[in-house]
């Protein structure tokens, strides 16, 4: 067998946040394995989410933007292993393709980044708040709705420099991939997970790898996190029965006790913040994936058919 064929070759995007997320995965894996830098190669693959800065993700065609390069990558052998957030992740995994690993989630929350306010009751009426993510823009005008929401799209070090040049009052971004780029100080608050819940799966990678790839699977199975993967079935389950319309600003919260039961709260709301529907649910961490389902059908019953009349397709 020729050297490179043993080597592990890691694909993923060119941001900031995911190479430090790719280089997480690998120290990881050698640290679990006793391998060295050496058997691995990290490959770089420009995706559409990357590539198209000038509209919301929501119009441009929602979750894959960001996966399906390196999904291609994936099925024609270029790489052997793919490092997500699994907040990017489409409930669909292409066919030949499955997640192999959730790893130890990060903190799930979200934080506020204010130039001047340094909370979000501290902004002055009308302020403006830069955010790509419909969630994050819907809940704002639920709590204030007379702030002003702008599109903030790129890489958080891009989002960050477009604050510090005046373009808005302020900004949210996942604490997990601040913290992941040693960058948490730039956050001024941290919004509660029950009045501000976080995207289904924020805050915790995955790795995705080929179906016919065993060695993956038992290579990923030693950086595994047990509790994650019951949190992240249930809120990917959720995200699922809810699917169809990415245009639908969705929160999920999982939260796995010491003694296996799960709570779960989900959210769906009006992208101007005027309309909410939530659901609490609990249940046995190994109903992971019945409980999100269950959450999900219930927010569905309580919103009624109409809550989506109106965006539920893309803009033309
Ligand atoms: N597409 C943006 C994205 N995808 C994952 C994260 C944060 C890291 C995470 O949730 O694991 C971010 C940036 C942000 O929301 O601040």
């Amino acid at each position: 067998m020729a050297e490179t064929d043993r080597i592990f070759k890691i694909g993923t995007r060119g941001s900031p946040l995911a190479l430090a997320q790719a280089s997480e995965v690998r120290a990881r894996l050698i640290a679990a394995h006793g391998l060295s830098e050496a058997d691995f190669a990290i490959e770089v693959i420009s995706t559409a989410g990357d590539r198209i800065l000038d509209r919301p993700l929501s119009e441009v065609g929602g979750k894959g933007l960001f996966t399906k390069e390196i999904e291609a990558a994936l099925l024609d052998g270029r790489i052997d292993l793919a490092v997500h957030s699994s907040k990017d992740m489409a409930t669909a995994i292409p066919d030949g393709l499955h997640i192999s690993a959730f790893l130890e989630r990060e903190d799930v929350r979200d934080a506020f980044i204010g130039r001047d306010a340094r909370t979000i009751a501290d902004l002055p009426e009308g302020a403006t708040v830069g955010s790509a993510s419909l969630r994050r823009q819907a809940l704002l005008k639920r709590m204030r709705p007379d702030l002003r929401t702008i599109m903030f799209r790129g890489n958080v070090q891009t989002r960050l420099r477009k604050l510090a040049e005046g373009h808005a009052d302020a900004t949210l971004l996942a604490i997990a991939g601040l913290n992941r780029m040693e960058m948490a100080h730039h956050a001024t608050d941290i919004l509660s997970p029950e009045e501000f819940p976080p995207a289904p799966g924020q805050g915790a990678i995955c790795i995705e790898s080929r179906d016919a790839d065993t060695r993956v699977d038992e290579l990923v199975a030693a950086i595994a996190h047990r509790e994650t993967t019951h949190t992240l079935h249930a809120e990917r389950a959720f995200l699922k029965v809810l699917d169809g319309s990415c245009r639908t600003p969705i929160a999920a919260r999982a939260v796995l006790a010491h003694d296996g039961r799960m709570s779960f709260h989900g959210m769906i709301l009006r992208p101007d913040g005027t309309e909410v529907h939530e659901i609490h649910e609990a249940g046995d961490a190994d109903a992971a994936t019945e409980i999100g389902e269950r959450a999900g059908r219930a927010v569905l019953a309580k919103a009624g058919p109409r809550f989506f009349d109106g965006w539920g397709e893309p803009q033309p």
